[in-house]
């Protein structure tokens, strides 16, 4: 949605391929088969699956940076092979500069390795004021100095950090400086890529917490990849599972993970599931019970999705990697 048009989907997809380009003795590679999804206005939605199952390079192509190449990098970037999408109404593919630069000012993007590469020999003021001045170097530097001011403190980060460097701040400071060069624009929507990655076991709910207030405070969409369905719990809306490349589940957690139909997603709910008691050793053995509750038969023999889910809930609270 640009900011005149509130109404817009935050990301309409459909069908949509992307392909890796041959490179060297590399062949042409398809890290994205025929993707539909749909994120609403103000909605969260996050993005789980296994190692190289196609999230960072969804995140890549949604949030415009697929286009972008920093000057000098020879790094292969993803392209649009097939289908649709269109970021905040503006369609994706072959852009023009100007659109370009549209995307990439409505859509703040948290990479992967966000908070390990900020660049070492600049300040926290001048990391997250980059961006702006990056687009209009003649940017005014007093209210510049406000804005970046405002979004540090946003992020919760005490503003004796701004004369700061990177080496000096803890591993969960430097995740909150990228976050708040990413929202530095006060974007429409925040593509956060494994947004807790590096981020010490303590430290993660609190980071869950504040990307959620900022993101109810400022009602921007979000699309979080994670591996870590904690993580997604705390932030998120509704979830994708991703398995080579095809999105195989999308709705509420509960959803997802009640009746799935896909063996994968089968296998991440069956992990997730709670312990079942130990089998009680007096149970009289081999006579079949013909009371036996009808919804505990297995019944996947076609291998299709029932017609309604459960309500039931999977009560998954535990550990919850997707890898
Ligand atoms: N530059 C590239 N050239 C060719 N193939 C690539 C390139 N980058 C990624 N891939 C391949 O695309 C597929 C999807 O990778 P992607 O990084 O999107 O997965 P992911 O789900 O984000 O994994 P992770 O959780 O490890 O980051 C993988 O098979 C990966 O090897």
């Amino acid at each position: 949605m640009t900011r005149e048009a509130a109404s817009v989907h935050a990301v309409a997809a459909s069908d949509l391929t992307i392909e890796y380009p041959p490179h060297g003795a590399s062949p042409a590679y398809v890290a994205v088969h025929g993707l539909s999804l749909r994120i609403e206005p103000g909605e969260v939605v996050g993005l789980l699956g296994e190692s190289g199952s196609g999230k960072s390079t969804i995140a890549q192509v949604l949030s415009g940076r697929a286009f972008t190449r920093p000057t000098g990098s020879t790094e292969v970037r993803p392209v649009i092979t097939g289908g649709e999408v269109r970021v905040l109404g503006m369609p994706l593919g072959r852009m023009r500069r100007r659109s370009l630069a549209r995307l990439t000012f409505d859509v703040g993007f948290l990479a992967q390795d966000a908070a390990d590469r900020l660049p070492a020999a600049l300040t926290v003021a001048e990391i997250v004021a980059a961006p702006v001045l990056e687009r209009d170097p003649r940017f005014n530097r007093a209210e510049l100095g406000t804005r970046v001011a405002t979004i540090v403190d946003a992020v919760r980060l005490p503003l004796a950090v701004l004369k700061k460097y990177p080496y000096e701040l803890s591993g969960g400071q430097r995740q909150r400086v990228a976050l708040a060069r990413a929202l530095v624009f006060a974007p429409t929507l925040l593509i956060a890529d494994e947004p807790t990655a590096g981020v010490d076991l303590t430290l993660r709910d609190a980071l869950i917490d504040l990307v959620s207030e900022l993101q109810r405070e400022r009602a921007f969409s979000a699309l979080v990849v994670s591996h870590d369905l904690h993580v997604l719990r705390g932030l998120t809306n509704r979830i994708g599972v991703m398995h080579q490349g095809v999105l195989v589940a999308l709705g509420t957690i509960d959803e997802v993970f009640t009746d799935p139909w896909h063996p994968y997603v089968a296998k991440l709910a069956e992990a997730l599931a709670p312990p079942r008691d130990e089998p009680d050793d007096e149970e009289p053995d081999e006579e079949p019970d013909d009371e036996a509750p009808d919804e505990e038969a297995p019944d996947d023999e076609d291998g299709l999705e029932d017609e309604e889910p459960g309500d039931e809930q999977p009560g998954a609270e535990p550990a919850e990697q997707a890898r």
